[in-house]
């Protein structure tokens, strides 16, 4: 099942008949540890990053890309990037994990939403890792509009961008207090006994004066959150704690995190509160059905896995949450993508059963999540990659790049108080409101 968007059918025209054309050349580590103030204006749909401490990929421009939508959309892709990469005459000197060409991958938490999956080749890719930094470049062979070995383009470091102005954030398809009726109804149906865990979320609808830039978003969230992953991907833009999976040179690693507790801005409290989350029957019990989700899913995978008993706890500036590495040596040959569909939807973000958890979403949540808690991350030619879930997200609008759609939810037990997962909520949105509305030092206000 294949549904491509107009906008996205000359380039897949073009992909199935032309072998793309890269190549990969050292860059100035010097160059490189700007890494975000090297990637120009672009439309929100054509900006490519994922960076954490900055390390990382960033990207703009579309040599290719491949739209999917239905249950299938994962496969397809996988399918669609395997070929590319089999045909692709790539020359690369630096040769290491996301050299050569790379796609950049978003997908529909929803096999029936219209968001659909999108896998974006770059024109221009900048990669920094280890202090190593690199440059390809991707053109696409028969294109008359691109040479046979593409032109390395000049990069330097750009204007700063500059912030939203008018920023207006309204309640998306329900108020808190109806969400709060919905936490109610989803405890209600736990302790009945119909199932064990599910993940609720909500939205805002944020308006702005003009288009907005990308790249102020993706500065700010580096700045705030740098033990996240810094992600924009076809309009996609957040900072996600979870990485879903990095499969790299045959090991396959996961970063699970459930059980959630909002930081204070006092560092004692803050310390007596983490220890409190750690012993937390709640929290441990919510976590423990998303690390058996992962595990389960990448064991038929993987040989000599690694799933430590006890989780860690992961600070971030807003929140605190329980974590878990889990890690496996690969013994099949699942690309990262195929990997991120086994094990999509965790119960990180979706619950316990499964199907049932599901059903309980779509009559619940009364929205479409779109690509918020999808798959995001990007791939190599040879399969490896990372691919996180969209968290602490938000979806810039296709049809109006003023406004943006932003996402939060929380996974729900026997013993969740329906107010105080509202709270729990608010505190998700704060990465992305800030982002939105605090002047930073490249603000020009
Ligand atoms: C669903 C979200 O986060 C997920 C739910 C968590 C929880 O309920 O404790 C914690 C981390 C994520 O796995 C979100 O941020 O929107």
């Amino acid at each position: 099942m294949t549904s491509l968007p107009a906008g996205d059918r000359p380039t897949d025209a073009i992909a199935s008949a032309a072998p793309l054309v890269s190549r990969t050349v050292p860059l100035d580590p010097e160059l490189g540890a700007a890494l975000l103030s090297l990637v120009p204006h672009r439309p929100a749909r054509d900006l490519c990053s994922w960076v954490r401490r900055g390390e990382g990929l960033v990207g703009w421009g579309r040599a290719a890309s491949r739209t999917a939508t239905g249950p299938d959309r994962m496969d397809e892709l996988d399918a669609w990037w395997a070929e590319r990469s089999r045909t692709a005459v790539v020359r690369d000197e630096v040769y290491r994990p996301g050299t050569g060409p790379i796609a950049f991958g978003s997908v529909s938490y929803a096999a029936g939403s219209r968001a659909g999956a999108t896998l974006v080749v770059p024109e221009v890719v900048v990669g920094v890792r280890g202090g190593v930094a690199w440059l390809t470049t991707v053109g696409v062979e028969s294109s008359p509009a691109v040479a046979a070995v593409p032109v390395t383009p000049e990069l330097g470091v750009q204007q700063p961008p500059s912030g939203p102005h008018d920023v207006a954030f309204a309640d998306g398809a329900l108020s808190p207090a109806r969400w709060a009726g919905a936490v109610a109804e989803a405890v209600s149906r736990i302790t009945s006994g119909r199932l064990d865990k599910v993940v609720l979320a909500r939205d805002l609808d944020v308006t702005t004066s003009a288009e907005i830039d990308v790249r102020w978003l993706l500065h700010r969230l580096a700045e705030a959150y740098d033990t996240t992953w810094v992600f924009a991907v076809d309009g996609l833009v957040g900072a996600t704690p979870e990485l879903l999976v990095r499969r790299e040179k045959g090991l396959v690693t996961s970063r699970v995190l459930a059980g959630t507790i909002r930081r204070t801005g006092d560092d004692e409290h803050d310390l007596a509160l983490a220890a409190s989350l750690a012993r937390s029957s709640k929290d441990l019990e919510e976590h423990e059905y998303a690390v058996r989700s992962v595990a389960e899913a990448l064991a038929p995978h993987c040989s000599s896995m690694n799933v430590p008993e006890v989780p860690f706890v992961l600070h971030l500036s807003n929140v605190m949450h329980l974590a878990t590495d889990v890690a496996g040596v690969l013994v099949d040959d699942a690309s990262a993508l195929a990997l991120a569909a086994s094990l999509h939807p965790s119960a990180a973000v979706c619950g316990t059963p499964r199907p049932v958890a599901d059903a309980v979403i779509a009559e619940l949540e009364h929205m479409d999540r779109g690509r918020y808690a999808g798959p995001v991350g990007w791939i190599d030619a040879a399969g490896d990659g990372e691919f996180g879930i969209a968290l602490r997200c938000g979806a810039v609008s296709a049809e109006d790049p003023s406004r943006i759609r932003l996402f939060a939810g929380c996974g729900i037990v026997a013993g969740s108080v329906p107010d105080d997962e509202v709270a729990e909520s608010s505190a998700k949105f704060v990465p992305m409101r800030d982002a939105l509305t605090a002047p930073g030092p490249r603000s020009s206000r």
